[in-house]
């Protein structure tokens, strides 16, 4: 038996950081998305067929079907350690320690930009590996092991990623609990810098400020989350789109600010956030845990000069779309 399940990826529209402190966070899933493939092997053992994740400092080539880490075992066991994890996880939950499980996957995100990779491969490999061991998950159930794999890898984790990665759509999410918001299509530019950052090291920096000074990082928090809540009222609120979009775009400024003052921007994340910005965008801001990786700008009128911008600054522009669609298993075969 074969069962191939894909997840997608996401982008968090406010809330990234101080969602890992409990407070609210506002994420939607996209239309990139990584695809794996599971069966059982009989050699009782985890295999990992990685077939095009590009990592600094970590190189994987073919020979046949065989595939070769040139780099010390340590990074290459770091860098699968979330599928590692979602198989020895999902297998746990069957019963089946010790049975030969192979997955082979394919991914259109972009590692460590902000876009939830980490999330999309632990949710679509337990997808998978759940449904060869029989086991019948419901997508919130999927997303709740995912979250249990961040925390493994990454030691913290708000689990927003792994949520909306298994669910789909556009939510509200607050400690483990998260809400529906209406599906509505944003006008978005998500810009790439090129580079990558490690969700668990910034999470991790965040932490060591938070702690050698909470009198100051605290309040720096509690704004995020007030910032959060009003974006929420007004994304559900009945005024005008263009008051709504302008409101939304100073709430992305200011939490960008915020962010930046946490020391997770960089000078190309910041670049590619102010070209956005004097391009026309109502708002910019980075997404995800930032350290490199991607911004997003909300441009209503002027997505294509927003773009324009971006490229000039050095970034590369992505229009993508909001997904409804969360986990789906997309083919079992005998
Ligand atoms: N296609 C893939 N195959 C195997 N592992 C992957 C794949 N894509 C991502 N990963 C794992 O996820 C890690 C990157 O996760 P990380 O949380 O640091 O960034 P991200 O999820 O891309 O961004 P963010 O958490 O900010 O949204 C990689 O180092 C690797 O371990
Ligand atoms: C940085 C962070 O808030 C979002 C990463 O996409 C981490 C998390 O919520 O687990
Ligand atoms: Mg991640």
């Amino acid at each position: 038996m074969r069962v191939l399940a894909s997840a997608p990826a996401k982008i968090i529209l406010f809330g990234e950081h101080s969602v890992v402190y409990g407070k609210p966070a506002i994420a939607a899933a996209i239309d990139l998305r990584t695809y794996v493939w599971a069966e059982f092997n009989d050699k009782g053992a985890i295999r990992i067929e990685a077939k095009d994740i590009r990592v600094p400092g970590l190189t994987v080539s073919f020979s046949e079907d065989e595939i070769y880490f040139e780099s010390d075992y340590g990074k290459a066991a770091e860098v699968l350690s979330y599928v590692r994890q979602a198989i020895e996880l999902v297998r746990e939950e069957a019963d089946a320690n010790g049975r030969g499980i192979t997955v082979s996957i394919t991914s259109q995100i972009p590692v460590g930009a902000g876009l939830g990779s980490s999330a999309a491969v632990a949710v679509a490999t337990i997808g998978a590996v759940s449904r060869l061991l029989g086991l019948e998950l419901s997508n919130e159930e999927v997303g709740k092991l995912g979250h249990q794999v961040e925390l493994l890898v990454q030691g913290a984790s708000s689990g927003i990623d792994p949520t909306v990665s298994a669910i789909g759509g556009f939510i509200h999410y607050e400690k483990g609990k998260f809400e529906r918001l209406p599906f509505m299509e944003l006008p978005i530019v998500v810009g790439y810098t090129g580079s990558s950052g490690s969700t668990k090291e910034l999470v991790a920096m965040v932490r060591r400020t938070y702690e050698e000074m909470p009198e100051v990082i605290e309040p720096v928090l509690v704004a995020m989350g007030k910032i959060v809540e009003k974006a929420r009222d007004v994304l559900l609120s009945e005024l005008d789109e263009d008051v709504r979009f302008a409101q939304l775009g100073r709430l992305m400024n200011i939490n960008h600010g915020l962010l930046d003052a946490l020391g997770v921007s960089t000078k190309k994340l910041s670049e590619l956030v102010y070209a956005a910005r004097t391009a026309g965008a109502l708002g910019a801001k980075i997404t995800g845990a930032g350290g490199g990786g991607c911004m997003y700008a909300l441009a209503p009128e002027n997505q294509s000069e927003v773009a324009t911008a971006i490229t000039i600054a050095g970034g590369t522009p992505m229009i993508t779309r909001i997904s409804g669609e969360g986990l789906r298993i997309e083919e079992v075969l005998p």
